[in-house]
């Protein structure tokens, strides 16, 4: 496909070249109807520059709809460098991407995502105000992953209540994959409610580290699997928590959970794998609406952290994915199209107001620098 046919409904795509310090990345800019893009920032051993490209599109396409849904005055962008984060890491290539991000006055904030931490952003921040979740001590709200399991175990507990009339955890059997930032705090939660567990990671100190933890816990329900017998195991949900694309043709087919809800970002191929999943009776929790507390809480950061903001609006989540769930089941569609329609109609709305009142004075609130 043309380049310009593939980001046509992007606002903005950069190309981002150092060889001094050997930044390679992509800024993808979706949709700023909403207010300046944000959306974190991906560091992965791409393979190639299409599987780069292909990955920056589709995330910060998920920013829009997940700045929607969740109420928050931002529109969707993201960052995907490529290298691998384990080897290719230094202060100055954050520094480098951190002037890049300057380079657009404000049209776009970033922080950490999958292959990047709040420290690596310590660095860019020298180059540019426009970072969120930083740490604490530079004056950040700290580790997003907290609020994003927060918002991963209403998700879990919302659908519970949809299949059945009780929002209660400890009485079922997960299988995580990615026992990372997120992964892993969904793991410890679920395993104080009693829960049981299966768990896979490519990581195998992520692992141990769990396998210590249940140990501390108490409950010592986990069976580790590996790679993608994941997908058969008998459990009430499956929780995706570390890659995008793991709800395929392929995995459908073998799947024997009831339901998905975990913190992936784009964990369907493709939207007609909600279909899919809709046949199979398979009860989708749309990832965006479920993995937004880290969204909601960096965000948050640019009117002055505040814990209880945070945890209100992300207590929201169960409420909305209960509203997904029901005009799915009215309208006989599948969930993810509940919540594309949702949030296409809300960005319909904005965007009749933007142009009626002067759209260009946007940012209407006082952003902190
Ligand atoms: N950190 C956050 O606040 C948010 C994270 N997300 C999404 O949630 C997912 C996880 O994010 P984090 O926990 O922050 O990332 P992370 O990098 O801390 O953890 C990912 C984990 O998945 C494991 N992993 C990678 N490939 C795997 C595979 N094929 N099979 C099994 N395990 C595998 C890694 O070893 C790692 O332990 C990502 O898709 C991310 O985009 C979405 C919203 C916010
Ligand atoms: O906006 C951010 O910097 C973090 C949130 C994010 O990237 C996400 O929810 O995927």
């Amino acid at each position: 496909m043309d380049f310009f046919q593939k980001i046509y409904n992007h606002e903005q795509v950069v190309i981002c070249n150092d060889p001094k310090t050997g930044l390679k990345a992509i800024i993808a800019i979706h949709n700023t109807t909403l207010g300046p893009a944000t959306g974190g920032c991906r560091m992965y051993p791409y393979q190639t520059f299409e599987h780069a490209l292909n990955d920056a599109l589709r995330l910060s396409k998920g920013m829009t709809y997940k700045c929607v849904a969740a109420d928050v005055d931002f529109g969707g962008g993201k960052t995907v460098i490529i290298g691998d984060p384990v080897k290719d890491k230094t202060p100055e290539l954050f520094r480098s991407l951190g002037q890049y991000i300057d380079s657009l006055n404000g049209r776009y904030y970033t922080g950490t995502d999958m292959g990047t931490t709040p420290e690596d952003f310590v660095h860019a921040m020298k180059e540019t105000n426009c970072i969120v979740g930083l740490p604490e001590e530079y004056g950040g709200s700290g580790d997003s992953s907290i609020p994003t399991a927060q918002g991963v175990i209403y998700g879990i507990r919302a659908t519970n209540e949809t299949l059945y009339g009780s929002n209660e955890i400890g009485d079922k059997t997960y299988s995580i994959q990615g026992l990372g930032k997120v992964g892993f705090k969904v793991a410890e939660t679920l395993l104080e409610a009693g829960a049981s567990l299966y768990v896979t990671d490519i990581n195998l100190e992520a692992i141990d580290a769990l396998l210590k933890r249940a140990k501390e816990i108490g409950n010592l329900s986990v069976k580790v699997v590996s790679g993608n017998d994941i997908y058969a195991v008998e459990a009430d949900a499956f929780v995706p928590c570390a890659l995008g694309g793991v709800i395929n043709d392929d995995t459908i087919e073998v799947l024997k959970a009831k339901a998905i809800v975990g913190s992936a970002n784009n964990q369907l191929l493709d939207d007609n794998h909600g279909d899919l999943l809709k046949k199979k009776n398979i009860l989708y929790a749309p990832d965006y609406i479920v993995n937004a507390g880290g969204l909601i809480q960096v965000s948050d950061e640019l009117y002055g952290p505040n814990k209880n903001r945070v945890i209100r609006k992300t207590k929201a989540i169960y409420n909305s994915l209960l509203e997904i769930y029901r005009n799915a089941d009215n309208k006989n569609i599948s969930t993810i199209e509940s919540a594309n329609q949702f949030c296409e109609q809300k960005i319909e709305v904005r965007k009749n107001r933007n142009s009626f009142f002067s759209h260009h004075k946007r940012p209407k609130w006082e952003i902190r620098h």
